[in-house]
């Protein structure tokens, strides 16, 4: 940002207080027009309450903030009227609607007192071109892929008038072929003069798309620093500080030998303790067909990690409901140690040991209003004696797992609702992880988890497989699966393009397999 230039957006010494926890203190922070500024830092560190400060959904209890250089003591309505607009995670177009009504909900051109559709589907094809978005404007919104209803929802707000974009983790489920359209979207807003906060925890995605970046430790800001001048092991130290105890190399996929699935858990539901041969085939997928997958085929092994890629909502994401009971299959067989588990019964997966963690965690996931430690106890007593509550046990293994799992909170065993995104992942992998089970479906385990936290859950899923589980992997991120598994299914439209062990494929095979390439 030159020198003399008002910031449309700024923060001076912003303090928040969460019943009498501090989650930010005297944090500074401007955004030039035209800027793309990117909010780094572990879970927890205050990037959420930071932003929602930003827009009046929180009200600091110190400091300022300040538009086009005044003092504005901010509500949700003013930064709405200033231009100050939020692109949440969870998506909000109406799903029912077209593209043309929800870019221009409350504001579609009438003539004559009836709304003029001609002139609506224009303005609304006019507002997508502008920003290199090419999507019909009659789709309805619920038939969008998640790239594209992002795509929109980022457009929509900016057509609005938004000259202040904030966009939290939009690329966070996205493949890469999906995520570089959203950068080229973010690149159009910033050459149209909009400024754009970025929140991400993806640190290589940072680098090559912020100008500038603020790292925040503990609810502190660490430092400011333009993208050009830093790297990525700086940028992972300023998060850190003295806190990383291991590398944080998020690839590194060797398990560790110390951290198997918990021995005391080996008390509870599923099939018992098992320790197998690698070879020996445990989860198979016979003929398969459910929404999008067609007659789908897989097997898992014994200590195998094998990750089914696609693109989001191409058929891996039928898998969670599938095996986790949710859903009945049109067709097909779910087998598990040689034997049939019914298919559409929640009971029969989890006593056949088959443990399934949702990508969604909190429409599937977790209890929001219960603490931690209550919806770590619920699946472990869920297993095996719902109606027994032991209070102690529950503390004591609530907070094994917390450290285990290194979910950090300003207070000690909060209710879910109250946790980062990241920590609420953390306490989802860690409830259905320290199960016993024989196979597990992990969906996404590292959506919104920050670098450490990352390294620590692959450290622990490459544990599982070392212990003897099946590990099925289902992801849209290719680094992941290159870093993680041992083999990778490629699934579009439904159906299997390859199935190869991950040494004989690589990395820019896969992002072309996923994108449409045809197996070689
Ligand atoms: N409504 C709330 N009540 C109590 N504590 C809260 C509330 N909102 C946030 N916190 C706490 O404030 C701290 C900062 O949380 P915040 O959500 O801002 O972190 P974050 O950097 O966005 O994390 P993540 O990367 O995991 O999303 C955390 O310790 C969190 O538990």
């Amino acid at each position: 940002m030159p020198d003399n230039a008002v910031p449309v957006l700024e923060l001076r010494g912003v303090g928040k207080t969460f019943g009498g926890a501090r989650a930010l203190t005297d944090v500074d922070f401007t955004l030039a027009a035209g800027e793309v500024h990117a909010v780094v830092g572990l879970n927890g560190a205050g990037k959420s309450t930071l932003v929602e400060t930003m827009c009046g959904a929180l009200v600091p209890d110190g400091g300022t903030v300040h538009i086009d250089g005044r003092h504005t003591a901010l509500t949700p309505r003013r930064a709405h009227a200033a231009g100050v607009r939020i692109v949440h995670q969870r998506r909000s177009l109406v799903p029912g609607l077209t593209i043309a009504e929800n870019l221009l909900l409350g504001r579609l051109p009438t003539r004559f007192g009836v709304v003029d559709w001609r002139r609506a589907h224009r303005t609304a094809a006019d507002a997508l071109a502008d920003l290199g978005i090419e999507i019909a404007t009659d789709r309805t919104a619920a038939g969008l892929a998640p790239a594209e209803r992002t795509l929109v929802e980022i457009a929509r707000e900016a057509h609005l008038g938004g000259r202040v974009l904030v966009l939290d983790e939009p690329t966070a489920s996205l493949g890469a072929a999906d995520a570089a359209r959203v950068h080229r979207l973010v690149r159009a807003l910033r050459s149209r003069g909009t400024g754009v906060v970025y929140i991400s925890h993806d640190l290589d995605e940072i680098l090559g798309l912020a100008d500038r970046i603020t790292v925040l430790r503990d609810g502190r800001r660490i430092v400011t620093v333009a993208a050009a001048d830093v790297d990525l092991p700086a940028l992972v130290r300023a998060m850190v500080g003295d806190r990383l105890t291991h590398e944080a190399d998020t690839r590194d996929p060797r398990p560790d030998p110390t951290r198997t699935h918990d021995a005391q858990d080996s008390d509870v539901g599923g099939s018992g303790g098992r320790a197998r041969m690698a070879g020996e085939p445990v989860l198979e997928l016979r003929g398969l067909s459910a929404g999008r997958l067609r007659g789908f085929d897989l097997k898992v092994h014994s200590g195998e990690i094998t990750a089914v890629l696609g693109p989001i909502g191409d058929g891996q994401s039928e898998l969670f409901p599938l095996l986790s009971g949710l859903r009945r299959a049109g067709a097909g067989q779910i087998r598990v140690d040689g034997r049939d588990v019914p298919s559409g019964d929640v009971g029969a997966a989890l006593a056949a040991g088959l443990r399934c963690v949702t990508g969604d965690r909190l429409a599937h996931g977790l209890v929001p209003g219960l603490t931690v430690d209550e919806n770590l106890d619920l699946v472990r007593r869920g297993l095996r004696r719902p109606w027994l509550v032991r209070w102690r046990r529950m503390r004591e293994r609530g907070r094994a797992a917390r450290d285990r799992y290194g979910v950090t909170a300003v207070h000690a065993n909060p209710p879910v609702a109250a946790l980062s995104g990241g920590n609420q992942q953390k306490t989802l992998l860690a409830a259905w992880l320290g199960t016993d089970m024989t196979a597990c479906l992990l969906e996404e385990p590292t959506g919104g988890v920050d670098v450490a936290a990352k390294a620590d859950i692959h450290r622990i899923v490459g544990g599982l497989a070392a212990s003897g589980a099946a590990v099925l992997l289902a992801s849209g991120d290719v680094d992941e699966v290159v870093g993680l598994a041992d083999r990778v299914v490629v699934v579009r439209a439904g159906r299997t393009v390859a199935d190869r062990p991950i040494d004989q494929v690589t990395r820019d095979e896969l992002v072309a397999l996923t994108a449409g390439g045809r197996a070689t």
